[in-house]
């Protein structure tokens, strides 16, 4: 088997006068993967990314990228590494073409200009190579960041809420990019707070809560689990209890008893739904109303440390 680009251990991180933003975090990344991780805010995605491009130092653990000791030897691991931050940090005044040039020399690259050329195309930005980035509108200083972090053909790339705040066509240029960087062979890690981005994108997915990785799985297996919804019936009498005859469907009473509620696989063959209803007349169980609700991203964090503890 191939030695994983990328290997996590016990990594914990507590900032200084600050909160434990990671508890011992355990990660194995195959090469050519795509990753998502999946959080709320503050969960510690982006400390996790940070610890692995080397820019925050661990509390405690050991990474290994491509290969290197990536707390060792840091400067062989970055450079196998891009990163796309969330925020731009880069030389307002320089152009386009001179800020991904020279961040591709920054790592040792050769100055290969047709490499930089085929990025800046790959990302709409070659017509304004000659342009400062102080200039440029908020979507092409992303479309920079993105032709930085390229330059200098890293094997792990780390997009960092990348289409956070993103307009549709730099969100497509994206994807387009990302699909062709995983058929030559780059392995990308994204971080998202948006459970349509990790299905759209990733091989798997990574649920990351209040700095504990919860798990990592297939995408599959997790849409399966995520794919969750709850069906409410407003009930014309209120009831005390679930009442007999009802255990196949695990229901629950909701406001004070006016609402069954039952949480249903909506991509199962067989919702269930139909025998429920069917149920409810048999036992004279009126109701009036009638909805149907996805699993709020909250619940499903909850549902899945609640299924840890
Ligand atoms: N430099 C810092 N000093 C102190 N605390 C920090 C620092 N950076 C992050 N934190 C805290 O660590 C926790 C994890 O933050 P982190 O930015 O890693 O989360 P995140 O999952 O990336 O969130 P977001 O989606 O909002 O970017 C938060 O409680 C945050 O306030």
């Amino acid at each position: 088997m191939p030695e994983p680009i990328l290997t996590v251990r016990g990594v914990s991180k507590t900032y200084k006068n600050g909160p434990t933003a990671l508890k011992s975090v355990d990660l194995t990344v195959e090469r050519g993967e795509i990753v998502a991780l999946l959080g709320p805010n503050g969960a510690g995605k982006t400390t996790l990314i940070s610890i692995i491009c080397g820019i925050v130092t661990p509390s405690s653990g050991s990474i290994t990228v491509a290969g290197h000791d990536a707390l060792g030897d840091y400067k062989a691991a970055r450079r196998a590494i891009g990163l796309v931050p969330q925020e731009l940090s880069t030389d307002q005044f320089e152009s386009v073409l001179a800020t991904v040039t020279f961040s591709r020399r920054l790592f040792g690259r050769s100055a290969d200009g047709g490499h930089v050329e085929q990025v800046l195309r790959d990302l709409s930005l070659w017509e304004k190579r000659h342009a400062k980035i102080k200039d440029l509108s908020g979507g092409m200083k992303r479309r920079v960041l993105i032709a930085k972090a390229l330059a200098h053909e890293p094997e792990l790339l780390f997009l960092d809420e990348p289409t956070a705040g993103v307009d549709v066509s730099l969100r497509r240029d994206m994807w387009n990019l990302v699909h062709r960087l995983r058929e030559n062979g780059t392995t990308i890690i994204l971080t998202t707070h948006y459970i349509e981005e990790a299905e759209e994108m990733a091989d798997r997915v990574g649920v990351i809560s209040s700095g504990e990785l919860l798990l990592v799985e297939e995408k599959a297996a997790l849409m399966a689990k995520l794919g969750k919804r709850e069906l409410d019936l407003t009930l014309v009498e209120p009831l005390d209890a679930v009442p007999d005859g009802f255990d196949e469907w695990h229901l629950a009473l909701a406001d004070e008893g006016h609402k069954l509620r039952y949480v249903f696989d909506a991509k199962a063959e067989e919702t269930g739904i139909p025998a429920l209803l069917q149920r409810l007349g048999e036992r004279n169980i009126a109701f009036k109303d009638l909805e149907t609700s996805k699993s709020s991203l909250e619940d499903i964090f909850v549902d899945l440390v609640g299924e840890k503890r």
